[in-house]
């Protein structure tokens, strides 16, 4: 009960003591609504209702005074309903207990790699650049960026021995005993700082300590005042229209790509109007309780415990809109901007029907869908943190964990099944005693992503397994409503829910733009650094277009000595939740992703993203942008714009509000000074390849040996075994894997050439996952139009 405090309105159950009020009246497993049938419809609301209002009566007759005893003094209202005080809502521990077991096999990891080449490269730099005296010491002098003198102190070669040893044995510790975080990075901080860093900006000699702080909007005025000259060279400013550029009449946004209802016709609004309910009507029929707030939604007792834990009070408008309709059993196409608490919306009503499911039998009743392994495990954690004081039990089931354990967990039959849709599928087909002919309620998050074609035949045999009088309820932030793309899920009348103007983003955000003109292209690399080195210093997550090319700039980036972890398909799921956990507990103030992060993760305190290219579409824009300015907080986007990015620019501005956009500029003198010092590590970046390539060879053959080793050992076990099967061949696997990689391909290539005015539409039906695409029809040139068409992550 300590965090628990109701309203007065809820003092019914106020004065009843815990353990009995659970076991009276919100204990799902004897509450008198106990082995009914989920509540589809939404019965028991109106009988539980009853009781409340009974309870109700009988509470006021009691003595006041009694709420004191129980309300925790410590407890204090969050005025705009979000309570900071939580420091992370979810977390890895049943990844993490799900991790495949580790093979033993030493290695040197990349951070142990590029730590080793910064020192190394440290000590030539000294020798070179200082002159060694006789005993190899140097002097360090720091100075300010006025070139006051700092500090100076006395190094030698032998020291940065040692410094490499000990940071080495640090970590060792910290990955065996784990350690003080405060402690730990507080070591690290020294260790990386840039005060003896021969990359540092300025090298040499004299050692220039950067002093300025991330930027806000008041020390950005601050510091425009001071260097009026230098305002032009590096600002920040408001684009105009030149930015988009005066020729482009020509390159008006593809009607297509922006969102389907703005521009439909008055044929595709009568079938919406036939596809979807009338939200009204349902509204108005339904006695629904107040939405004010969680407690006067007519929620069940634990549950409204669990939100309390997360330092959730007042729902937020998806939320308002979406549990109490989802309650009653409807159909829905929900879409409200990134990190708007879309994931509570679906949760809260799934758990509380499932309180009054019958008990008899246990069975798989609600399956949740997410297009990648992180997205899965961060919303597997909230649910179970959300159903902590409930008898629901839940299990996590997405590629890169244990299919063991999972197989285990599955065979207890849990209430609801968190999933990707890979391994799903390996699940229908290989897991004895596992099926989806149960399930009353699925869930597909972010999906209009499973709904293209990467992930068309997986979903269409997932809902082929699934009954069809199921409740089905969709979510993302760039939710379509296009019928033709919806209608392989088999809907019921689903309610439309787009409670924000529809492909909007946050209006908490700023959004920077830096032109980078051909011939810059080639300074991206620099530009992103002086980024990372003058002004966003921590928590950033900087998006790429291809893993190589994050995996690079890490490399860059710990030879600089900025702390980063990197996050994409190439890493295993331990490195992938490693990186994320590192991020997350601030060891790292870098994230370098791909796509992979760019849909649903909610790390908190996300100051920044950097968009290192523009991403392919504006959906993708929303997605990757939408990581910071979450759950009403502030945000920037940087993202660094290319001639051939100015459709998509405009797309942004067409759907954001002027004073969000702003344009930054860098000083040429300052991309001057960092090119000669990255041009000097180009060679030690291909040696820290070349070596980390060696590792893996190494890794790899010991791997090769285990691997034997065991074949040998446990071969019988082996032999017997049943095969795996998967309901496509080999071969159809990776044809359609191929066809996704070329398409998605091709889609880039695409995306910013400019097409004259469509003159037609015309639909066909594809090959892939029989999904229905439209082929635009320009000027005598049909053009395949690329939303359907993106690479399985
Ligand atoms: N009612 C609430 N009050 C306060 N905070 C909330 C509430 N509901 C959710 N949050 C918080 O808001 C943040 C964003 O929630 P969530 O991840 O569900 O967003 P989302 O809409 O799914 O975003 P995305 O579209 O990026 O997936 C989370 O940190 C969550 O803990």
């Amino acid at each position: 009960m300590d965090d628990f405090v109701l309203t007065i309105e809820d003092d019914t159950e106020v004065i009843i003591p815990e353990e009995e009020s659970s076991d009276v009246n919100d204990n799902p497993q004897t509450s008198s609504s106990n082995n009914k049938k989920l509540n589809k419809k939404g019965d028991n609301k109106k009988e539980k209702k009853t009781k409340k209002e009974k309870d109700k009566k009988e509470i006021n007759k009691k003595d006041v005074n009694t709420e004191n005893d129980i309300i925790n003094p410590d407890f204090t209202f969050f005025i705009d309903g979000i309570n900071n005080s939580i420091e992370h809502p979810w977390d890895f521990s049943a990844a993490r207990a799900g991790l495949k077991p580790k093979i033993l096999v030493t290695s040197r990891t990349i951070d142990e790699i590029i730590e080793k080449k910064r020192l190394d490269t440290k000590k030539e730099k000294n020798a070179k650049a200082n002159g060694n005296n006789k005993n190899g010491n140097k002097k360090v002098i720091t100075k300010s960026k006025h070139g006051d003198e700092l500090s100076m102190s006395e190094e030698n070669d032998d020291n940065l021995e040692k410094e490499y040893v000990s940071s080495k044995k640090k970590k060792e510790i910290v990955k065996k005993n784990g350690v003080n975080k405060d402690k730990q990075t507080e070591n690290e901080d020294e260790e990386n700082s840039d005060e003896d860093d021969p990359f540092a900006f300025g090298g040499g000699v004299d050692y220039v300590i950067d002093d300025e702080e991330g930027i806000s909007d008041s020390e950005q005025e601050e510091e425009n005042n001071e260097h009026k000259e230098k305002q032009d060279a590096n600002s920040e400013d408001d684009m105009n229209d030149e930015d988009i550029d005066e020729d482009d009449d020509e390159d008006d946004v593809d009607e297509d790509d922006t969102v389907s209802s703005e521009t439909d016709d008055e044929y595709e609004r009568e079938r919406k109007k036939a596809y979807f309910a009338d939200k009204s009507e349902i509204i108005q029929n339904q006695d629904l309780a107040s939405t004010e707030s969680f407690q006067t939604m007519n929620l069940s007792r634990p549950i409204l415990k669990g939100l309390s834990h997360l330092g959730f009070i007042q729902p937020t408008p998806i939320q308002k809109q979406a549990i109490p309709i989802a309650l009653m059993g409807k159909d829905i196409c929900g879409g409200a901007i990134t990190g708007s608490g879309k994931t509570i919306a679906f949760l809260v009503p799934i758990i509380e029907r499932l309180l009054y499911r019958p008990r008899q039998t246990a069975e798989v009743r609600v399956l949740i869908l997410a297009p990648t392994r992180e997205l899965a495990i961060q919303c597997h954690s909230v649910a179970s943190k959300l159903a902590a004081f409930t008898d629901i039990t839940l299990c996590l089931c997405v590629g890169g964990l244990s299919l063991k354990k999972q197989e285990t967990e599955l065979r207890v039959r849990p209430d609801i099944v968190i999933a990707t849709p890979g391994r799903l599928i390996d699940h229908v087909r290989n897991s004895v005693s596992f099926s989806l002919e149960n399930i009353e309620i699925l869930i597909i998050d972010e999906a209009d992503r499973m709904l293209e074609d990467g992930f068309a035949d997986e979903l269409n045999e997932i809902v082929k397994h699934c009954p069809k009088s199921r409740q089905t309820m969709l979510f993302s932030a760039t939710m379509t409503d296009n019928i033709d793309e919806l209608i392989r899920l088999s809907l019921n009348r689903p309610v439309k829910l787009m409670v924000d103007h529809i492909k909007a983003t946050n209006a908490k955000l700023i959004q920077e733009f830096i032109r980078i003109r051909e011939h810059q292209e080639k300074n991206r690399e620099l530009i992103l650094l002086i980024l990372c080195k003058k002004y966003f210093k921590h928590k950033v997550i900087i998006f790429f277009r291809s893993k190589m090319i994050a995996h690079e700039m890490k490399i860059i980036f710990g030879l600089f000595g900025l702390k980063a972890s990197e996050l994409h398909g190439n890493l295993s799921q331990e490195q992938r939740l490693e990186a994320l956990e590192a991020f997350r507990d601030g060891k790292v103030d870098y994230l370098l992703a791909t796509d992979l992060a760019s849909r649903g993760l909610d790390i908190k305190g996300i100051e920044t993203v950097i968009n290192y290219n523009m991403p392919q579409s504006y959906d993708h824009y929303i997605h990757r942008v939408g990581r910071t300015a979450r759950a009403g907080r502030n945000g920037r986007s940087v993202t660094l714009t290319g001639e051939e990015d100015r459709k998509l620019l405009k797309m942004v501005l067409k759907h954001s509000q002027k004073e969000q956009i702003k344009r930054r500029n860098i000083d040429t003198e300052l991309i001057k000074e960092y090119a000669e010092n990255l041009a000097g590590i180009k060679d030690k970046v291909k040696e820290v390849l070349k070596e980390e390539k060696e590792e893996k060879l190494i890794k790899q053959t010991e791997m090769e040996l285990l691997k034997g080793q065991n074949l040998i050992k446990y071969k019988e076990e082996i032999a017997n075994r049943p095969a795996r099967t998967w309901f496509q061949t080999e071969k159809e696997k990776q044809s359609s894997k191929n066809l996704s990689v070329e398409e998605y391909n091709e889609k880039f290539d695409n995306a910013f050439t400019v097409v004259p005015k469509k003159k037609g539409v015309e639909k066909e039906k594809s090959k892939v996952g029989n999904v229905i695409k439209k082929k635009v029809k320009s000027g005598g040139v049909v053009k395949k139009k690329g939303k359907n068409i993106k690479k399985r992550k």
